[in-house]
């Protein structure tokens, strides 16, 4: 055992076990090392032979060595992840024990579960987190329990059930529990102080968390969980877990995550690597634009909608963002053929192809986009007079046929049917360009949705899997355009609670209707915030929010005199933030221009970032965020500018700061001048300087 343990632990079998453990993760990582040490020698040498002979070593031979030094690359960064893992386990090599007689086999199962599997002469010392075994852990209770092994279900009783906090070789602490992952440990690991990036949650998943982590058959599994549910966390353990579970199938190239800006893409950029897995790509609904409409047109980037006061640009938006939109395009879509197509006779020389033919054809590949039915009907044309060319007389091209079909087009491009379809209903108003060749944000969608069917939209052939976090955000025709391009399974998850789009008018249950097949799940505990924060919370907008029994201070809420005011509250708040040991503070103003106005005004003062929608990463300290911006982070402690009555006013002003208030892992006060703002309800602990 080492002097180091922890002697307050009342197992000592655990800390001689977690000893012994220890040496033998001691000796595999010396093994490691030198592994990857000769790896390093051999390619060093390899390499520097292929310098050296240069200009005497014949083609083959050259391409042979090449061959050789690829082969040491690739065992060398496989010893090497061996190496790091082992690592990472030294550090903490298990977090649970769980004892387990399977029905008809007498023996008791000991397994400790950890980050990853850790095996000595065939046996088995650590399990992985995601091992069939391991659900136990997350899903029974000391009784009765069960779990689902490749080879079948296997039943029995759970004997014994322990968690164990280990750091950097030591024990903090073990628990002996008789229930599913006791809320102890639970609390202690929420009331710990926030990173700069997310943390893997494997010690603590809760029972309904891990179903959706451990769910392989869903085809589309939408989340609705409320702020703090853990949803982006599940979703990046479900990935992990799929990536572990389908390790010859799937692999991180096969994965993206759609997520709302690059801040957050940093926040959730650890998680991954954390588990073992390789980082997946992550993308935006403006990125998947830009790929999709290289060379077909130009668009500008969304404008703040808090900011921008242009009615008839709100109303256009508004008009675009509802489910019954998309099926006014999908109407316009079935019409297509009478509308972008004149089939007329073809002929070239003694053959002719009708235009009864053509038509009908076009008909029959009614499911492919109209540029590629004609493509599709020119090369039948070639095919049929190749068949009936019995005398061998010149016959076009398919090229040449599909130049003559495409002029039988009414239509000549998505961006003139885009407008018919506005003549169409009646609204030409609703269609206006940003500029020459370029739309405005709220019609790149609608117009890629009409794109796809006339000319067609490039379908991922790589990603299997796509995650879309902040559900909330994206409009039916978003959802529509990208259920094109991606065909493949997909975990959807958000909180319609936290809609932040004053001009988007679509619902769960719209998302609901467009994914009628998807498998639904709803999460209502809170992990994130104290009980006191999340009553607040429920103040500004009742909704199924139920904390985790964790208590902290009662938010605050101060009336200053003025705005100079405000700013020296803010500044003191900084002060004593930098004292209290805490990690993060997040300054949250309404909008980016807002939370810009206040940056500046505390930025020569105080070291703080802006996180604006060109910032890039995350990082602790004092940030000042649009609530556009802190969306899907968390800060221990958070300061809401601004929550006058004026600032805070319309239905749509509850939701921002339901959001702004539930970004607060332990404190949050709200400053105000004038008259507090009356989404509040009663007014809690008031305070006026
Ligand atoms: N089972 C758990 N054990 C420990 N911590 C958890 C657990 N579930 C969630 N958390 C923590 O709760 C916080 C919120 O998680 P996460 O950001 O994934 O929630 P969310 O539902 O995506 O939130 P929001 O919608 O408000 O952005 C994180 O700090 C996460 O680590």
């Amino acid at each position: 055992m080492t002097d180091r343990q922890n002697t307050g632990i009342p197992f000592p079998d655990e800390l001689e076990h977690l000893s012994y453990i220890c040496e033998i993760l001691e000796e595999a990582m010396e093994k490691a090392e030198a592994d990857v040490n000769r790896k390093d020698r051999e390619y060093m040498k390899q390499k520097r032979y292929m310098v050296e002979y240069r200009g005497e070593i014949d083609p083959h031979e050259m391409f042979q060595n090449e061959l050789a030094l690829r082969e040491i690359d690739r065992t060398g960064a496989f010893v090497t992840g061996i190496r790091d893992r082992l690592a990472r386990l030294k550090e903490s090599p298990y977090f649970a024990r769980i004892d387990f007689a399977a029905e008809g086999r007498g023996k008791v199962m000991k397994c400790y579960i950890g980050r990853f599997a850790f095996t000595n002469d065939n046996d088995m010392l650590i399990f992985d987190w995601r091992a069939p075994v391991a659900s136990m852990f997350y899903d029974c209770e000391v009784g009765p329990a069960g779990y689902d092994a490749p080879m079948g279900r296997v039943d029995g009783q759970l004997t014994r059930k322990r968690q164990f906090k280990i750091n950097g070789g030591v024990m903090e602490y073990a628990l002996e529990t008789s229930s599913n992952i006791q809320d102890d440990v639970l609390q202690r690991e929420l009331s710990r102080t926030s990173d700069e990036k997310m943390k893997s949650i494997i010690a603590t998943i809760q029972k309904e968390q891990n179903q959706i982590i451990r769910n392989e058959k869903a085809d589309i599994l939408l989340i609705q969980g409320v702020a703090g549910s853990g949803k982006t966390s599940i979703a990046l353990h479900r990935i992990a877990f799929l990536l572990y579970r389908l390790k010859n199938r799937l692999s991180a190239q096969n994965i993206t995550i759609l997520s709302p800006n690059k801040v957050f893409a940093d926040y959730i950029s650890n998680v991954l690597p954390e588990l073992g897995e390789e980082p997946v790509y992550e993308l935006s609904f403006y990125d998947i634009a830009e790929i999709q409409l290289e060379g077909v047109i130009g668009f500008e980037p969304d404008q703040d909608p808090l900011e921008n006061r242009d009615e008839a640009w709100a109303e256009r938006a508004r008009f675009k963002s509802t489910l019954s939109f998309v099926r006014q395009l999908d109407r316009f879509i079935e019409r297509l053929p009478e509308l972008v197509f004149a089939p007329a006779d073809y002929t070239f020389g003694r053959f002719t192809a009708s235009a009864e033919m053509i038509q009908s054809r076009f008909a029959s590949y009614s499911k492919y986009p109209v540029k590629d039915r004609l493509r599709m009907i020119a090369d039948d044309i070639h095919d049929r007079f190749a068949t009936d060319n019995i005398m061998e007389d010149d016959i076009p091209r398919a090229g040449t046929i599909l130049k003559s079909l495409n002029s039988m087009l009414k239509v000549k491009s998505t961006l003139a049917l885009y407008k018919a379809f506005y003549q169409e209903l009646g609204l030409p108003k609703m269609f206006v360009p940003a500029g020459k060749k370029t739309l405005e944000w709220a019609d790149v969608y609608p117009f890629l949705y009409l794109h796809g069917a006339y000319a067609g939209l490039r379908e991922s052939a790589v990603i299997r899997h796509l995650v879309v976090d902040e559900m909330q955000d994206y409009t039916p025709v978003q959802y529509a355009v990208l259920n094109q391009i991606f065909k493949c399974q997909k975990t959807i998850l958000g909180d319609y609670g936290q809609l932040i789009n004053p001009n988007h008018r679509h619902s769960l249950e719209d998302l609901r209707e467009l994914y009628g097949d998807a498998e639904f799940v709803e999460l209502n505990a809170s992990y994130r915030s104290t009980c006191e924060i999340i009553r607040f919370a429920r103040r500004i907008q009742d909704g199924a929010l139920e904390p985790i029994e964790r208590h902290g201070e009662e938010p605050v809420l101060i009336q200053c005199p003025d705005r100079a005011a405000e700013i020296d509250c803010i500044a003191n708040m900084i002060l004593e933030f930098e004292k209290s040991g805490h990690a993060t503070l997040g300054i949250i103003a309404r909008t980016n221009r807002d939370a810009l106005a206040l940056y500046e005004a505390l930025a020569e003062r105080y070291e703080i970032h802006l996180l604006s929608p060109e910032s890039g990463s995350f990082a602790n300290g004092v940030s000042v965020a649009s609530i556009q911006m802190s969306k899907g982070l968390e800060f221990d402690q958070v300061i809401v500018a601004d929550a006058d009555s004026r600032t805070y006013a319309t239905p749509y002003d509850r939701s921002l700061l339901y959001i702004a208030c539930t970004r607060a892992m332990h404190k949050l006060a709200l400053l105000y001048t004038g008259e507090r703002t009356k989404l509040i309800g009663e007014a809690g602990r008031e305070i006026f300087v």
